[in-house]
């Protein structure tokens, strides 16, 4: 029997991950049910009794997915590797050819819970573990075939990639993120000589950990695009050719820290900068200015408008797949909230042909006329305001189209509705070099509040995403969204304040202010 190296993947699963996996896990994922797993995007579990008593290399074995022990060398035969970690059940892991694998937690009883996981789900669970993925990608088959060989460095490349990108993202930029990351470093990898990818990675990943802590969102632009150098800020010309900045007030400190995280506040090197702002003008990076625009940058509207936007939301890496012609129909970007839409694109060698356009369209409702269709081509940054103003839509694409999309918002969009305590820590970041407190506190929360998002930061600091969720859901119902007091006496608003929690002492001093009027 032959497992198909040479045709990776072709894993389909419930089809929202496509390609993210070879056939022997395409294999699994049809022989037995399989679930998806709260809040792990590609991560699947079974609760089919069969299986349950059965090791996994016996279950691989029963679906076909493994071949027999080879006598001989040289068969392919992933091996397992297991991980002891103190107080967990043991957890064995069977990387299958093409990508993908099986991760099975070994009960005290005897018992298994097996896994599917895809090759990103895999990734995402690798970086939580905090397991070696070299000593994951031991357990790759050699293969004889030349072409088979390449296929399966491909893959172990694509997973280490992901693996050393995951780390510098927090835990909702992995979950949206690692799927595109897998196929984007995929991609690069297919026909690269693998000495080459070791060379990109590699600087890559030593230039990672000098800047770890401070800069983690620079690393992970700079490794998928290569051509984006640190420097100070974004100033551009416009087409009157008066010099302006995009990006906040004029102080060499505030300027990139206030718009766009470290990533951005760069010199992009050939983009194109349209701003779809104030005035319907199309800037042109000047590429040479470094610094010495600040100083006269204008107090314009522009700055303006983007005053106060302390928050983004996370950093999310998309990919529209080509062999399906995605297209992305004509929308405003009103429904997060934000200010302003920062796209960063990441596809080399972009031509008209290749479609995927974003069309924008002149303000308007039902106005159809064009204003602007912009190539996706990479390194090209597409700045627009998140309002009714741009109606836009991406257009059929036949190559895999990739981006990295941030969206900003104002502190006070950030702390409305009820659950922003859980937003906030789930899905929100504060513009740096404002911490997750000082942005809070400029949003004009309370004392106590700024100090629960404190504590609760502390809390869930490190933990996966579901695990994040589990704690904070019911912590977060009970704490006053006036003064932040943990209240499970209290009592939920009404009218505009429904689903808010308020703590008795709250509503009695509101009942006082009333009595008194
Ligand atoms: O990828 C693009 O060019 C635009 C995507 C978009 O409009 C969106 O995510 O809201
Ligand atoms: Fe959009």
């Amino acid at each position: 029997m032959h497992l198909g190296l040479g045709a990776p993947f072709t894993f389909l699963g419930d089809g929202r991950y496509p390609g993210d996996g070879g056939p022997a896990l395409q294999r699994l994922w049809v022989w037995l049910r399989w679930r998806a797993i709260k809040n792990c995007p590609g991560r699947y579990t079974t609760s089919e009794r069969c299986v349950r008593t059965e090791d996994p290399e016996a279950l691989l074995a029963r679906g076909g997915t493994l071949l027999a022990r080879p006598v001989g060398p040289d068969l392919h035969h992933p091996r397992p590797v297991n991980i002891s970690l103190p107080g967990k059940d043991p957890i064995q892991i069977f990387r299958l050819p093409g990508g993908g694998g099986l991760l099975t937690y070994c009960k005290p009883d005897g018992t298994f819970v097996h896994t599917l996981n895809t090759e990103s789900g895999l990734a995402r669970k690798v970086d939580a573990l905090g397991i070696s993925v070299d000593e994951l990608l031991r357990s790759e088959v050699s293969a004889g075939m030349a072409a088979e060989a390449a296929a399966a460095s491909a893959t172990a490349a694509a997973l280490r990639a992901c693996v050393e990108v995951l780390p510098y993202l927090v835990d909702s930029e992995k979950n949206a993120s690692a799927y595109a990351l897998i196929l984007k470093f995929r991609r690069a990898a297919a026909g690269v000589p693998s000495g080459v990818l070791n060379q990109e990675f590699g600087s890559v990943q030593e230039h990672a950990s000098t800047q770890r802590k401070s800069r983690r969102r620079f690393v992970v632009t700079s490794m998928l695009v290569g051509d984006i150098n640190a420097s100070r800020s974004l100033v551009a010309n416009d087409t009157q050719g008066r010099r302006r900045s995009a990006f906040a007030e004029a102080s060499e400190e505030a300027m990139p820290a206030n718009i766009l995280p470290d990533e951005a506040s760069c010199k992009i090197q050939g983009a194109f900068c349209y701003v779809h702002v104030v005035e319907e003008v199309k800037v042109e990076v000047n590429l040479d200015t470094g610094e010495q625009g600040f100083a006269e940058a204008p107090e314009d509207e522009v700055v303006l408008a983007l005053g106060g936007v302390d928050f983004r939301e996370y950093a999310m890496v998309t990919c529209y797949p080509g062999e399906t012609r995605s297209r992305y129909l004509r929308h405003c970007d009103v429904s997060r909230g934000a200010v302003l839409t920062a796209i960063y694109y990441l596809n080399e060698d972009w031509n008209a042909e290749d479609g995927g356009c974003l069309r924008i369209f002149c303000d308007g409702k039902l106005q159809t006329r064009i204003k602007e269709d912009i190539l996706p081509v990479a390194n090209r940054l597409l700045l627009f305001w998140a309002s009714d103003e741009v109606p836009h839509e991406v257009l059929a694409t036949k190559r895999d189209r990739f981006t990295i999309t941030l969206w900003f918002k104002r502190a006070a969009e950030a702390v409305q509705g009820p659950n922003f305590l859980t937003d906030l820590l789930l899905r929100h970041n504060p513009v740096s070099p404002l911490s997750m407190a000082a942005a809070v506190q400029a949003a004009g929360c309370a004392e106590g509040v700024v100090q629960q998002v404190q504590r609760l930061e502390r809390l869930v600091h490190n933990m996966e995403e579901a695990a994040k969720v589990a704690i904070l859901e019911p912590l977060v119902a009970t704490i006053c969204r006036q003064c932040g007091a943990s209240a499970p006496e209290g009592a939920a608003g009404t009218d505009e304040f429904e689903r808010h929690w308020f703590c008795l002492s709250c509503w009695h001093s509101w009942d006082q202010r009333e009595g008194k009027k």
